[in-house]
């Protein structure tokens, strides 16, 4: 769908080492994966296992005590998030980004401000360079609208759509800033298993079309094993496990930090 997305090389992410102390707290010690290019990686772990704070240190909401980022082979650790963003490496936020009294079709052209961005004096002498931006970003709007099954929906308001729907509006905001490794944090969140299930044959569809790879934080253990390739598992800030979703779930510490941590999901 993309073809500026799949004309560019392929980009591995690397996560080498990755630490975060807050006080005396170890929330992410040394935590090492991959998320190689065409792949769904799941990270999972219990409650406060340090999945999200891992993603912020991905994305650059926080920077590392320890340990490093690549993308493509280039260190990207300590970036500001808008540098990760032009970089291809995106995070979807729970309901933040999506404002309520705009409709579908105009959330996700407020995704696209990477590509839309003019300086202000063309927004007084608007060219054909700017017209031209505006309507490819029209474009690439209505084509993620519909690549997420959102058409029929894309005049509604923000504050009529289902839980289901704002959660594929939030996936939809991300893909407009044209990610490479799409990051998503607990998108089904709230979603029945009718609606998850829903949820992962579109995030399923947009690997190799939309984006190259997608990183997921997700609770939903249905979601998540019927959708990823691999999957990374934390435990107390720590990585616990590495392996097929098949693997993972047969994996007796896996079970054991599950059934003893005060399992979520
Ligand atoms: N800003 C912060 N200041 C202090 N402690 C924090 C901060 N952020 C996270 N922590 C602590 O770090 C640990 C890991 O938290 P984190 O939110 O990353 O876990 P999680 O796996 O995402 O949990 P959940 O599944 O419940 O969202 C927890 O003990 C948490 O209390």
């Amino acid at each position: 769908m993309s073809s500026g997305v799949q004309a560019m090389a392929p980009q591995a992410l690397e996560v080498r080492g990755l630490s975060k102390s807050f006080g005396g707290i170890h929330a992410v010690k040394d935590v090492s994966f991959d998320v190689r290019p065409g792949e769904i990686v799941g990270l999972i772990g219990p409650n406060g296992a340090g999945k999200t704070t891992c993603f912020n240190l991905i994305t650059g909401f926080y920077t590392p005590s320890a340990g490093e980022v690549r993308f493509g082979g280039t260190p990207v650790t300590g970036r500001k998030p808008f540098q990760m963003a032009q970089m291809g490496i995106v995070r979807s936020f729970q309901k933040t980004n999506i404002l309520k009294s705009l409709t579908v079709f105009e959330n996700v052209l407020t995704g696209h401000y990477l590509e839309a961005r003019q300086p202000l004096w063309r927004t007084f002498f608007p060219g054909r360079a700017v017209r031209r931006t505006e309507h490819s970003v029209r474009e690439s709007a209505c084509r993620i609208i519909q690549t997420m099954g959102l058409t029929h929906r894309i005049d509604t308001p923000a504050s009529s759509l289902s839980c289901g729907e704002l959660r594929l509006l939030e996936v939809s905001i991300a893909l407009a800033a044209k990610p490479e490794i799409l990051m998503l944090d607990e998108p089904a969140a709230g979603l029945n298993s009718q609606e998850a299930r829903t949820f992962g044959e579109v995030l399923k569809s947009l690997r190799g079309s939309i984006v190259r790879s997608i990183l997921v934080v997700e609770h939903n253990m249905n979601l998540v094993m019927s959708v990823s390739d691999r999957v990374v598992v934390m435990h107390f800030g720590q990585k616990l496990a590495e392996g097929s979703p098949a693997e993972i779930q047969g994996d007796a510490q896996v079970i054991e930090a599950y059934l003893g941590g005060g399992k979520k999901g």
